[in-house]
């Protein structure tokens, strides 16, 4: 079968020696009904299936064909080639430049159109730096590959979306980074894309404050009384809906979540973990803001897993899922 309104997705396989090539082999044995490219060196992808003991065709990917869907256990690559041979769950900082260039063509491969979302599995951050290559994650190499200001990081599991005001910072960095501005521009991508992309009309969202009990009125902190408050007053003076700052040890309660559309985290480890508590494994990671669309994993690169067959593909379904749902907005 051959149809133009087949959506093509794009998967980069990540850190060579992680289980992202596992879950690209792994997900060749539950094709939908899309064009799905996956971005590796073939041999990685045939080496890790042998060791997997997964059976897969792979073949090369032609751009000018026409788009069909992939056939059962089929994976159709689009090749880049691995600087050093792989031995799962051994970094080698030699294969960094390979990450980056999976990342460069998926991106590059959605701005020309050629693929419709890119979907990621994991890289590890710490490896591409020891290689000289200043990277702080997919989120803000996106964002300075499409040439856009300002994105939002945000993961989702059944009932709960947890979107964050900054990213891969230092902690020492945030109350600094945290602005009126930031705020403003973080909720404005935020309110937009809930509305554009999950198709709520008037999104209910929910915002932690930074310090311990949101300040405690000033005595724990002043960010919530000089630049939360004063951010979130702009932007219900617009109507739209931000609730808060609310002390963020509560606000995970079954009760305040059953009102809310999404949480505003002010920062990484104050909102995953709680998402990952109540879904790891399950949930995606979408990048808003991006003039592409961008899902991913919910988890890094379980070295330790790399060739085993013990790595669960749960969240790279999810992630394939949402991109498909994003493509076909509500
Ligand atoms: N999207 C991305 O590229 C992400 C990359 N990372 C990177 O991954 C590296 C390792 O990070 P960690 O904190 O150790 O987190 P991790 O997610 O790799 O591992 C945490 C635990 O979860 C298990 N696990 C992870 N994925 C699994 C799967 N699919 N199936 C079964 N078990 C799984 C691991 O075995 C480990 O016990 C770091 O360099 C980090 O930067 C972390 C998160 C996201
Ligand atoms: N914990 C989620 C995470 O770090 C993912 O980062 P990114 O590589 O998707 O920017």
């Amino acid at each position: 079968m051959t149809d133009h309104a087949v959506p093509r997705l794009v998967i980069t396989s990540g850190e060579p020696a992680g289980i992202g090539p596992d879950l690209c082999v792994m997900q060749a044995s539950r094709p939908r009904n899309t064009q799905i490219v996956t971005i590796a060196d073939p041999d990685l992808l045939r080496n890790r299936a042998r060791q997997l003991g997964i059976e897969v065709t792979i073949k090369t990917f032609d751009p000018n064909a026409p788009k069909r869907p992939n056939r059962k256990d089929e994976i159709l690559v689009h090749p880049v080639s691995l600087r050093e041979q792989v031995t799962p769950g051994l970094l080698d900082s030699r294969n960094a430049a390979y990450v980056i260039d999976m990342l460069t063509m998926a991106v590059d491969g959605c701005q020309k159109g050629l693929f419709d979302a890119m979907i990621t599995t994991p890289v590890h951050k710490g490896i591409i730096n020891d290689a000289g290559i200043t990277f702080s994650g997919h989120t803000e190499l996106l964002a300075e590959q499409t040439g856009t200001e300002r994105v939002v990081m945000m993961l989702a599991t059944e009932s709960l979306r947890v979107a964050l005001a900054t990213t891969h910072l230092p902690l020492a960095k945030i109350p600094a980074t945290i602005t009126g501005d930031l705020l403003d521009e973080v909720c404005h991508i935020l309110h937009k894309d809930l509305v554009d992309k999950f198709g709520l009309t008037s999104p209910k969202i929910l915002v932690c404050g930074l310090n311990p009990h949101a300040g405690e009125d000033g005595h724990l902190g002043r960010e919530e009384i000089e630049v939360i408050t004063p951010a979130l007053d702009k932007l219900r003076a617009k109507g739209m809906d931000f609730v808060g700052p609310l002390p963020a040890d509560t606000i995970f309660n079954p009760g305040k979540l059953e009102e809310a559309d999404a949480i505003l985290a002010m920062y990484h480890d104050q909102g995953l973990p709680v998402l990952k508590y109540k879904g790891f494994g399950e949930a995606v990671n979408i990048t808003l803001g991006l003039p592409i669309i961008r899902t991913s994993v919910d988890h890094g690169t379980a070295l330790e897993l790399a060739g085993t067959g013990l790595a669960h593909a749960g969240s790279l379904n999810t992630a394939l899922d949402y991109a498909l749902d994003m493509i076909r907005p509500v």
